[in-house]
């Protein structure tokens, strides 16, 4: 069995005559939760997007369980047991959180979703639902229209959208952007609980976040990845710290 579930080799993506990713290599394990940090414009979200088929790549490899998928659609790369979250929320607005997960969960199997059809009689739909509606704290807003919801329960929200599909592989996005100290530990929490036993990359600017979450983190600076340790290396990290950490590092450490 192969330990590693996703490897960037030598991964280029150039937009027009500018090389944004400029041969980024990385590998994550089987079960690990890596952020990947870096300064505006590096190309964290690019990186996304070539791993999750929304971009294609201009060379290298992306390996996942040791199979090349770079690119390959999205949908065919969601098959193979990538999900994403995105900055923008992907929530409907005018369905209730449950009837979120349910469609969500739906249109990860493979089911069209319709409106005219009887969600109750599939099978295991609203048992998978019920279950996602606990672990990410809305059980008690199951009937509230998504769209009135609060903004960090509506990321809650869109996390459990994300996860419910069972996908092994999980791509989040600035997934506290926007929060509270309080709701960013809440979701830090959350986070921890909904994506357990799954290998997690999220990117993420909140330095508390990603020390309170990351058992790995990988460092990108203009399209390459010039470091990937555990926290307390990264750190102390001189190269990090010139180019990036500088006083997150300080705050990071406190
Ligand atoms: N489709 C595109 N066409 C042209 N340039 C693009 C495209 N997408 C991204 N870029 C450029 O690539 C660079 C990296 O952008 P990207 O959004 O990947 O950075 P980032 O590290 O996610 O930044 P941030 O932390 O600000 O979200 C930026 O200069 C951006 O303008």
């Amino acid at each position: 069995m192969n330990d590693v579930a996703i490897e960037l080799k030598g991964l280029r993506k150039a937009f027009g005559a500018t090389e944004i990713i400029r041969g980024a290599n990385l590998r994550v394990e089987r079960g690990e939760r890596l952020a990947l940090i870096g300064p505006n414009g590096a190309g964290k979200s690019t990186l996304f997007n070539l791993m999750s088929g929304f971009l294609q790549p201009t060379s290298g490899e992306i390996l996942l369980n040791g199979e090349a998928v770079g690119g390959l659609a999205p949908d065919r790369i969601h098959h193979r047991g990538v999900a994403r979250s995105f900055q923008i929320s992907s929530v409907f607005h005018n369905l209730s959180v449950f009837e979120n997960l349910r469609v969500a969960l739906l249109w990860s199997c493979g089911h069209r979703y319709a409106f005219w059809r009887r969600l109750s009689t599939l099978h295991n739909v609203n048992e998978r639902a019920e279950e996602m509606l606990e672990r990410i704290g809305l059980a008690r807003q199951r009937h509230v229209q998504a769209g009135l919801l609060t903004y960090a329960d509506q990321r809650a929200l869109e996390i459990g959208l994300t996860v419910i599909g069972g996908k092994d592989v999980i791509l989040l996005d600035e997934p506290t952007a926007g929060m509270s100290r309080a709701e960013s530990d809440a979701a830090v929490d959350m986070i921890l609980r909904v994506t357990e036993g799954k290998t997690l990359i999220m990117v993420e600017h909140d330095m508390s976040v990603v020390f309170g979450l990351a058992d790995r983190i990988a460092v990108l600076v203009y399209g390459e990845v010039i470091a990937c340790d555990v926290p307390q290396s990264i750190r102390k990290n001189e190269r990090v710290r010139d180019a990036y950490l500088g006083d997150h590092a300080e705050k990071a450490i406190a």
